[in-house]
């Protein structure tokens, strides 16, 4: 790492979640949404799909931008593992309800794949943070009320931790960031893998 070097992060990624939580510790990330079919990655693990899915991302935005050795490009990718699916945002109402009626009283591993690379240097890191999250016994009338506000059809897994449906999270073991999309001990670690301390990347 050169240590006169004031790197800059992109986040390839439209949540407004993982840049709050970016900003939130001191970094003023760069939003340019990769936009990529999420389809088009067919992995049936969570492990490998929320991996593929956050270096598409990061490689696909940083196959469009100019070679600046300073710019760093972050994708991330959450998805629920649950009783051996894998979920990622509901198709529809129907589909959340029928996915919290089975998730109640039970716990799922939320899984967010951090792929980092530097535009110049070919430097990348890449991980899967995973948060085990126990849901709470919700009732029938709490799972129509929590759909019908709309939250969880935009959201991996169907379910927020920092939203309304933290109401309905009774614990987590693991990161908290990881679950809303983003884990920042894990990002400092992959830093480390590129010999770049996380507060280089701390504004001024
Ligand atoms: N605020 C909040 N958002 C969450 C939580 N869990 C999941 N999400 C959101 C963050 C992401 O926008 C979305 C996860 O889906 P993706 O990883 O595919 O990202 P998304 O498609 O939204 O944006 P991207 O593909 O990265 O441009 O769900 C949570 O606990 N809190």
């Amino acid at each position: 790492m050169q240590t006169d070097i004031a790197y800059r992060l992109i986040l390839a990624s439209a949540s407004p979640a993982r840049r709050a939580l970016l900003t939130g510790a001191g970094i003023d990330a760069e939003v340019i949404v990769s936009g990529v079919d999420e389809s088009v990655v067919e992995a049936d693990d969570a492990y490998t799909t929320s991996l593929a899915l956050a270096r598409m991302k990061a490689r696909t935005v940083a196959a469009n931008l100019p070679a600046d050795p300073a710019a760093l490009v972050l994708g991330c990718d959450s998805v629920l593992a649950f009783e051996g699916e894998v979920f990622g945002k509901p198709d529809s109402a129907d589909e959340a309800i029928k996915r919290w009626t089975a998730m109640r009283g039970k716990s799922g591993v939320l899984h967010t794949g951090h792929h980092l690379t530097g535009l110049v240097s070919g430097l990348q890191a890449e991980a899967v943070g995973t948060t085990t999250v126990h849901f709470a016994d919700v009732t029938d009338a709490e799972i129509e009320a929590y759909v019908a506000s709309g939250e969880p059809l935009q959201v991996a897994g169907a379910f927020t931790l920092d939203g309304r449906g933290g109401a309905f999270v009774e614990r987590i073991e693991g990161d908290p960031g990881n679950v809303i999309g983003l884990s920042l001990p894990l990002l400092r670690r992959l830093l480390a893998d590129m010999n770049i301390p996380i507060t280089s990347l701390w504004r001024r």
